[in-house]
């Protein structure tokens, strides 16, 4: 029998600090149990929450292997606190087939750091001509299907993913992006974008997708899922479906609660990202749409690229950023620091809805005698610099180098096995 216990940590940040024990995977008691021989962490004080899922990883294995494998990815994972991560099916080749979503399952599971789920692509070759094979990825066990990278756009084809996807009990995740407005886009369209001379990418191309989305899935009574919300507007269409009964659930990223196309003066391609940074304005109303219910989690679109795709002119830089290993903090910087989440929150946004969405019955659970011990250990007093270099993923191409960013993980249990502590992987 495998035992553990938790020393003084206080589950959601509430109460005084209480020990939990962990006994083959499960929480086993909480309060003042018996240590015996187990194993002990001393949380020292800390936030207890739940595992975080992450529905929006690139790992890029296969095909781009310089830049981030599922172990490196894994590794990141855990380190930020992550028991359980999508990663996204615009891989080379495309995971738009059961034999490349069960070999990113399978080297998931070698590795052992974090669950990795993949995500299957919704038409062949993310060309969003065909529909792929969703049934057949389906019965491997893929839940989420995305094309992100790119947009499900022609109206038939989402209509009829959404079709299968309601038959197979699956979420369609849409990168909400309509080509024909977005032609050579490079930054937000507005007065910084005309400044720098940068080629527009309007809010609009992001609405009007979302809005269509969300009258296609109340259609044909589908569940819709939007990848990396980014405007104002998008939320305003988002409370308007929901309010009116669609089952559409939404994520944004710790870049686009944070940073605004102010960091573009630089035209550092460290800041571009798809969809691009926004305004402030949209950026305050992220925030609160991400409070009150009507955006539903935070995703990382962790998105790791080699120096010579970033490290060049602004137009020829590839799009994306790091994002597992910061974004706790950057949630801790945003929200809670702002008052806008509790503890409580941040295990909703980072754990409970992402898991729900997905539909894994293991992630995201409450912190109970008899649940699984997928959980996360967090110092809300600690802050730490981040540095690129000094991450666990291959690439090292985070917007928020130099930065101080508050609140740490000080260790990450996936089923009771330590994943990461101390700000490193277990040997
Ligand atoms: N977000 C990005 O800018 N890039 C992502 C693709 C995506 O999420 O659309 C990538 O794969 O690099
Ligand atoms: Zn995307
Ligand atoms: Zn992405």
């Amino acid at each position: 029998m495998n035992t553990l216990i938790i020393r003084g940590v206080r589950p959601y940040g509430e109460g005084d600090p209480v020990d939990v024990l962990v006994r083959d995977g499960v929480i086993a008691e909480i309060g003042s149990p018996e240590s015996g021989d187990a194993e002990v962490i001393d949380g020292d004080g800390a936030v207890l929450l739940p595992g975080f899922v992450d529905l929006h990883t690139h790992l890029r294995e296969p095909g781009r292997e310089d830049t981030e494998t599922i172990e490196t990815g894994s590794r990141a994972a855990a380190l930020g606190g992550y028991t359980a991560v999508f990663a996204m099916a615009n891989t080379d080749p495309v995971a738009d087939n059961a034999v490349v979503v069960e070999h990113v399952a399978r080297r998931g599971r070698e590795v052992g750091l974090v669950d990795v789920h993949p995500v299957g692509a919704v038409t062949v070759g993310l060309k969003g001509e065909k529909l792929a094979e969703l049934g057949t990825m389906a019965k491997t066990g893929v839940r989420v299907f995305s094309d992100d990278g790119h947009c499900v756009h022609d109206p038939l084809i989402m209509r009829r993913a959404l079709e299968y996807s309601k038959a197979l009990d699956v979420v369609v995740a849409q990168h909400a992006e309509e080509p024909r407005l977005t032609v050579g886009a490079q930054a937000h369209e507005g007065e910084q974008a005309s400044r720098l001379g940068l080629q527009g990418w309007p809010a609009a191309a992001e609405e009007a997708i979302v809005a269509r989305d969300c009258l296609l899935a109340k259609q044909v009574d589908a569940r819709l899922h939007v990848c990396h919300v980014s405007t104002a507007g998008t939320a305003d269409v988002l409370k308007w479906a929901k309010a009116r009964g669609t089952k559409v659930s939404a994520e944004v990223t710790p870049h686009h609660l944070l940073l605004t196309d102010e960091r573009l003066e630089t035209y550092d391609p460290v800041n571009k990202v798809n969809p691009p940074l926004r305004t402030s304005t949209d950026v305050e109303a992220l925030r609160q749409a991400l409070a009150d219910g009507t955006i539903d989690c935070v995703a990382t679109d962790h998105a790791p690229h080699a120096v010579q795709d970033k490290d060049c002119e602004w137009s020829a830089a590839r799009p994306g950023m790091l994002g597992l290993q910061t974004a706790l903090s950057i949630v801790v910087e945003t929200m809670v620091e702002t008052g806008l989440l509790d503890w409580r929150g941040v295990a909703r946004v980072m754990s409970e809805r992402p898991a729900a969405i997905a539909g894994l019955p293991d992630q995201g659970r409450p912190i109970e005698v008899g649940e699984p011990a997928n959980l996360v250990l967090v110092d809300p007093g600690a802050r730490w610099t981040v540095r690129g270099a000094e991450l666990a993923s291959i690439a090292a191409n985070t917007p928020f180098e130099g930065m101080e960013l508050p609140g740490r993980v000080v260790a990450t249990l996936l089923r009771g096995r330590v994943t990461a502590t101390g700000g490193r992987i277990p040997a």
